[in-house]
């Protein structure tokens, strides 16, 4: 058993939000200073996939479940190399991490990364703020950090925001690799790596793909030289608005099989031609009821984007590779949570299939994609 010997005995901290809203609490992992986009995650489950989740990079997560540390840290369910969330903001740490799998406590987790944290503030207030008044800029201090609230206020107004950031490039791997597939190899696929999660490519190995992942810069010459039977668009940070269209457009133009997750679904979305836009505080967490229109169903589904597509839920919109159409919405907002092709095998879904944490109700879109290649190949 790891007891940490931090919680109460930490330095005091100060989180500021770019409308001046000050909390104070305790440092949590790293002591030091940091500034991000403060989102909120509902998942009560699930904290080190979303830690890994390259999504979050240059996001301050705020943690609603209020205890967060309780089953400690793995060595299996990262979702990349790294924690890539850049602060965390928790209510309450738990001590003593209680679960078989753990190896460490979660606040040396997050210190052994230079992750800096706060514990020890009203996460419902915290949460309640943004959901009034926006995602917005956010910076944690603590240690040789502190400073007077309006020097410190000044330098979170002066911070990169994330509307405008082009950030698939930070996270992304900068050599291509292969997951190979799991039983009799019956499809490739090339998936360009936006910002993956280590989940995905797995769940589409369980399906007999091997797949490709490819840097975020792949040319669709080197997408084409694996000789895909389908194309994958990964989930990633940053604001789609700045994402480089070229490849999608010469998969759609060649009709190859093509299935997005999130940043895949917003490119999906804006190479078809519609627009992309930011959510006042977008969906972060593991319990979104999302509507499947194709067959009615309602799945319960996990989630994290702060961008969305704008496009109409209820018409069918020609585009220059054929007609589309919303094929998933949100049931708690109507944001458009999928899109589909008529006239060629190609779609996309705005949560997390893969459901790392998360339910497994939406794992059947992997199966769809396989029919998509499967008709392809008859
Ligand atoms: N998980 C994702 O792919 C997120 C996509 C995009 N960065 C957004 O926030 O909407």
């Amino acid at each position: 058993m790891t007891i940490s010997t931090r919680g109460a005995a930490q330095a005091p901290a100060v989180l500021v939000l770019e409308d001046g809203r000050t909390f104070r609490g305790r440092a949590y992992g790293a002591v030091g200073e940091t500034f991000g986009e403060a989102v909120f995650n509902t998942g009560m489950t699930g904290y080190q996939e979303t830690l890994t989740d390259p999504s979050y990079h240059r996001q301050v997560v705020v943690m609603t479940a209020p205890h967060v540390g309780n089953t400690g840290v793995n060595d299996e369910d990262d979702e990349s190399r790294k924690i890539w969330v850049a602060g965390y903001v928790v209510r309450d740490p738990a001590r003593i991490p209680s679960n078989w799998r753990s190896r460490r406590t979660l606040d040396d987790e997050l210190e052994s990364q230079g992750i800096v944290g706060i514990s020890g503030i009203d996460t419902r207030a915290l949460t309640r703020h943004l959901r009034e008044r926006g995602a917005m800029r956010v910076g944690i201090f603590s240690g040789e950090a502190l400073a007077d609230d309006a020097a410190l206020l000044a330098r979170v107004q002066q911070a990169p925001e994330m509307k405008g950031a082009d950030l698939s490039f930070e996270v992304a791997t900068t050599e291509a690799y292969v997951v190979p597939a799991i039983g009799e190899k019956k499809f490739t696929v090339a998936a360009l790596d936006l910002g993956i999660k280590g989940m995905t490519p797995h769940r589409m190995a369980e399906r007999g793909i091997e797949v490709h992942v490819l840097p975020s810069t792949a040319t669709a010459e080197e997408v084409y030289a694996v000789n895909p039977d389908g194309v994958f668009l990964s989930n990633g940070p940053g604001d789609p608005a700045t994402a480089d269209l070229t490849v999608i457009k010469a998969v759609l133009e060649r009709r190859t099989p093509l299935f997005g997750i999130c940043f895949g679904n917003q490119l999906l979305g804006r190479a078809l031609g519609f627009g992309t836009y930011k959510l006042k505080y977008g969906h972060r967490g593991i319990n979104q009821p999302v509507q499947d229109r194709t067959t009615g169903k309602v799945e319960v589904t996990a989630h994290n984007h702060g961008f969305a597509v704008e496009a109409p839920l209820d018409k069918v919109s020609d585009t220059p590779y054929g007609r589309a159409e919303v094929s998933h919405v949100c049931l708690n907002d109507n944001v458009v949570e999928g899109l589909q092709l008529l006239d060629q095998p190609a779609f996309s879904v705005q949560y997390h299939p893969e459901a790392a944490a998360g339910p497994h109700d939406a794992a059947y879109l992997f199966d769809r994609f396989v029919s998509l290649m499967e008709a392809e190949r008859a």
